[in-house]
């Protein structure tokens, strides 16, 4: 149960609100406090009493979980400029931040979480409907747990116009509902699948052969094609349930998930996009796939094997290709593997190349995120062509499907990383994607059942078999 001491918020609400008065602007007061312990998947579940804006997300290396609920501020933008806008946005709102943090802990305070769409000009198709090109929020609450235990943040928008005793109410009303207990979600049980429907896979196979006839031809080294699978449950799917099982089961990903309007886009990727702490900044490379083995000694040999496996290299040798020279653009320091290494996850194992770099000064994660995004390992090389390739021949819509998702905070620290292993749920119905990397000697049959493996985390959490 959560127990918000807040204290003394009148007060500061009280002398916030005058400032905002007297100068005829909005202000956003954050207060971040020490709270008992707090476990995040009850927090959630407890949220959608106060609002039906929620975002999770849970960090595949580190002790590190977030929970927002509701909305102080909200950035929405589209187009090529989208990531600077954002930014720019975040920067105009953190001038009006009148803050009471006394922790310095990265990850409290006035965090916005969200993500950015795929394209920059996508959003509105299906099954995407409910859901923005892009979408940054600062959360009205904020849990932040980590090693050290939980931390609660209150964002609040104070304006000039509302009248100081509303606002208080407002947030009197937020707190109790936040901690009265809700009887009525059940959490615990999870979905029984009806029906599952592969969304075109013949026509998905030949678009993968058409792609290795047009990579041999033409100028594009590489290109990352997805599909769709669609699932009917008996009930409606809690997604809390999904988010704990997640957790669980995929602990070496990243755990996330955005609510819009009664849609949910919820996964568990091993993908790190980028990763700013201080200074520091912190990529990966993550391409070429195999699945895991039975026994421990079959698994070494299918690892190995993937290791000496030319045409996994080649995808994988691309990703490390792009994101050094982006890096470098930006950053001093760079350290780089020579060779890849494995990444073992629950169901399969990648290629992975880590990447460690001191980013520049005047350079922000969301720079960095605009140059990378997307790398060839969701989109292909050379970038742009490969991108207008996917939005050609593509046999699904892609929406926040392999986009940056994540979170920054006020000061130099955030972590995105790319929206694959993913599902949109609304009610009783999810969408599920899986995408592999074609280059030239790409067989259709296989990149199907690595397509296949990588479905099955997700399927797994909502009722399918492992
Ligand atoms: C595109 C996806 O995964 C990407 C493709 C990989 C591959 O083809 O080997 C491996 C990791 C990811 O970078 C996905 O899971 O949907
Ligand atoms: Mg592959």
């Amino acid at each position: 149960m959560l127990q918000v001491k807040t204290f003394q918020t009148e007060d500061k609400l009280r002398n916030v609100h005058e400032e905002a008065r007297m100068n005829n602007v909005p202000l956003l007061m954050s207060i971040t406090e020490k709270i008992d312990q707090l476990d995040p998947f009850s927090f959630f579940e407890q949220g959608k009493q106060v609002d039906m804006h929620r975002h999770f997300w849970k960090s595949a290396d580190e002790d590190f979980t977030l929970v927002g609920i509701g909305s102080a501020v909200r950035i929405s933008k589209e187009g090529e400029g989208r990531f600077q806008e954002t930014e720019q946005e975040l920067f105009d709102w953190r001038k009006s931040v009148r803050q009471w943090n006394p922790y310095n802990k990265k990850g409290t305070g006035t965090v916005a979480l969200g993500g950015f769409g795929f394209r920059p000009e996508s959003g509105g198709e299906e099954p995407w409907q409910e859901f923005p090109n892009s979408s940054m929020t600062i959360p009205e609450f904020l849990l932040t747990n980590d090693a050290e235990g939980s931390f609660l943040t209150t964002n609040y928008l104070v304006s000039p116009e509302e009248d100081v005793e509303t606002i208080i109410c407002r947030m009197e009303e937020d707190k109790e509902r936040l901690q009265t207990s809700d009887s009525s979600g059940d959490t615990e049980s999870g979905v029984r699948l009806q029906k599952i429907e592969e969304v075109r896979p013949e026509e998905w196979k030949q678009s993968i052969a058409d792609a290795t006839a047009e990579l041999k031809a033409g100028t594009l080294s590489k290109v990352v094609l997805a599909r769709e699978v669609r699932l009917t449950f008996d009930s409606e799917a809690s997604i809390t349930k999904v988010l704990k099982d997640l957790s669980d089961m995929q602990n070496s990903s990243y755990v996330f998930a955005f609510e819009q309007g009664g849609s949910y886009f919820v996964g568990a990727t091993p993908e790190r996009l980028v990763k700013v702490e201080d200074d520091e900044l912190f990529s990966a490379c993550l391409a070429g796939t195999t699945k895991r083995g039975s026994s421990e000694e079959e698994d070494e040999t299918l690892g190995l094997a993937l290791l000496n496996d030319q045409k996994n290299r080649l995808e994988h040798d691309y990703v490390v290709q792009m994101i050094r020279s982006a890096v470098e653009d930006y950053s001093v320091n760079v350290a780089i593997p020579e060779a890849p290494s494995l990444y073992k996850l629950r169901n399969l194992q990648h290629l992975y190349t880590p990447v460690k770099a001191k980013l520049k000064e005047g350079y922000s994660l969301l720079d960095v995120v605009k140059d990378l995004h997307p790398t060839p390992a969701l989109g292909g090389l050379p970038q742009k062509e490969a991108v207008t390739y996917i939005s050609r021949h593509e046999v699904m819509n892609r929406g926040w499907y392999a986009s940056p998702v994540g979170w920054i905070d006020g000061g130099r620290n955030g972590e995105f990383a790319v929206a694959i292993r993913s599902a949109l749920i609304r009610g009783d119905k999810a969408s599920l994607f899986a995408g592999c990397g074609v280059v030239e000697d790409s067989k259709p049959e296989e990149e199907y059942e690595e397509t296949k493996v990588k479905l099955k985390p997700m399927l797994a959490v909502l009722g399918g078999e492992e």
